[in-house]
C-alpha cells in the first residue's frame, strides 16, 4: 500500500483494545496520533458489540485475569465471524504459567491475525525454552528469524518479534526492521503502542505482514526523530508522539530501514 498513513488518517479507522491497566493511556494516546481512534471496552456485556463496529480488535494480556479472557475471546469470536483483525500482544509470555496457558488459550480457541511480543515472549509462545523477566525480553538461544518464519506456518498468523531489530513474518515473507531507538527500550510501554499501531495498519491494509511491517518501521522513524530532540525517557516519550503526529508517508519513505530475508524452503 502507497500511502498507508494518509489512508488512516482519512478513514480513521476505530480500533478495539482489550489491554492492560499500565500503558491503557499510551495505547490510547499512540492510536489517535497515529490519525485512528481508539476504544478500550472490556465488560462481557458490551466487549463483542464494541468490536462489532470497530475496524481491528487488540488483544494485550499484560494486566490478565480470568474475566478479561472471557471477554477477549467473546471479542475475537466476533472479530473473526466480521474478517475484522485480531492482534495479540503477547505481553509477559514466558513469566508465569497462567499467562502461558492463556495466551495458548486464545490461540487454540479463535484465529488470531496477528501475534505480536518481544523475542522471549515470541520464542516461548512458539514452543521454545525462553524466559521473560517480568515483560522484558531476556536473551534466546534459538534463531529469531527461523522462529518467526516457522511459528507463522504453524499458527497461520502474522508473527511480528520487537526488540533492536524487528522481525515480521507470514511463514514465507520475513521482514527484518531496523527503524528505531534505544530510547524506545527505555520507557515502559513502547511494544504495547506497537500493538496498537499494527491495529491501525492492519486496519487499512489487508496484507498484514505489509501492515506490520509498515507500523514497525513507522514507529521506529519517529522514535529515531524524537532521539534526536530528548534528553532522556521523559522528553523522549513527549517528543515520540509529536513526532508520530507530525510523521508522513513522504518522510517515512525515505527514512524506512528494512530487509527482505530471501525465502528458504
Ligand atoms: N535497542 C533498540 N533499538 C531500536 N529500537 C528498539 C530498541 N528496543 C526497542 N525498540 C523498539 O521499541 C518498540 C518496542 O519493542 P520492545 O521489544 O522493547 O517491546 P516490549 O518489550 O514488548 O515493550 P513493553 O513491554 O515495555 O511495552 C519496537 O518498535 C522496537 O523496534
Ligand atoms: C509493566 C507491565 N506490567 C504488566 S503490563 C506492563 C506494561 C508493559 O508491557
Amino acid at each position: 500500500m502507497n500511502n498507508p498513513l494518509k489512508t488512516i488518517r482519512e478513514r480513521k479507522p476505530l480500533i478495539h483494545h482489550i489491554t492492560n491497566w499500565v500503558t491503557i493511556y499510551d495505547s490510547a494516546n499512540m492510536t489517535r496520533a497515529f490519525g485512528a481512534l481508539p476504544v478500550m471496552a472490556h465488560a462481557p456485556e458490551e466487549c463483542a458489540e464494541m468490536t462489532g463496529i470497530s475496524s481491528a480488535l487488540v488483544l494485550n494480556i499484560g494486566t490478565l485475569t480470568s474475566e478479561i479472557i472471557d471477554s477477549m475471546l467473546l471479542s475475537a469470536a466476533t472479530a473473526n465471524e466480521k474478517k475484522i483483525p485480531v492482534v495479540l500482544d503477547a505481553v509477559g509470555v514466558g513469566a508465569t504459567k497462567f499467562r502461558d496457558e492463556m495466551a495458548a488459550k486464545i490461540l487454540n480457541s479463535v484465529h488470531v491475525d496477528i501475534i505480536k511480543g518481544n523475542y522471549s515472549e515470541i520464542a516461548k509462545l512458539a514452543g521454545e525454552n525462553a524466559e521473560t523477566k517480568g515483560v522484558e525480553a531476556t536473551t534466546i538461544s534459538a534463531d529469531p528469524e527461523k522462529i518467526a518464519k516457522e511459528f507463522a506456518k504453524s499458527s497461520s498468523a502474522v508473527v511480528v518479534m520487537t526488540g533492536k531489530e524487528d522481525i515480521i513474518s507470514d511463514g514465507e515473507r520475513v521482514f527484518v526492521v531496523r527503524n528505531g531507538h534505544e530510547l524506545m527500550g527505555s520507557i515502559v510501554g513502547t511494544g504495547c503502542m506497537v500493538a496498537s499501531v499494527i491495529g491501525a495498519f492492519a486496519a487499512i491494509n489487508p496484507d498484514y505482514c505489509e501492515a506490520s511491517r509498515d507500523a514497525l518501521c513507522y514507529f521506529g522513524i519517529a522514535g529515531e526523530l524524537a532521539a534526536v530532540k530528548s534528553s532522556g525517557p521523559g522528553s523522549f516519550k513527549v517528543n515520540l508522539y509529536d513526532e508520530v503526529f507530525n510523521l508522513s508517508d513522504e518522510k517515512a519513505r525515505n527514512m524506512m530501514n528494512f530487509e527482505e530475508k530471501q525465502a528458504q524452503k
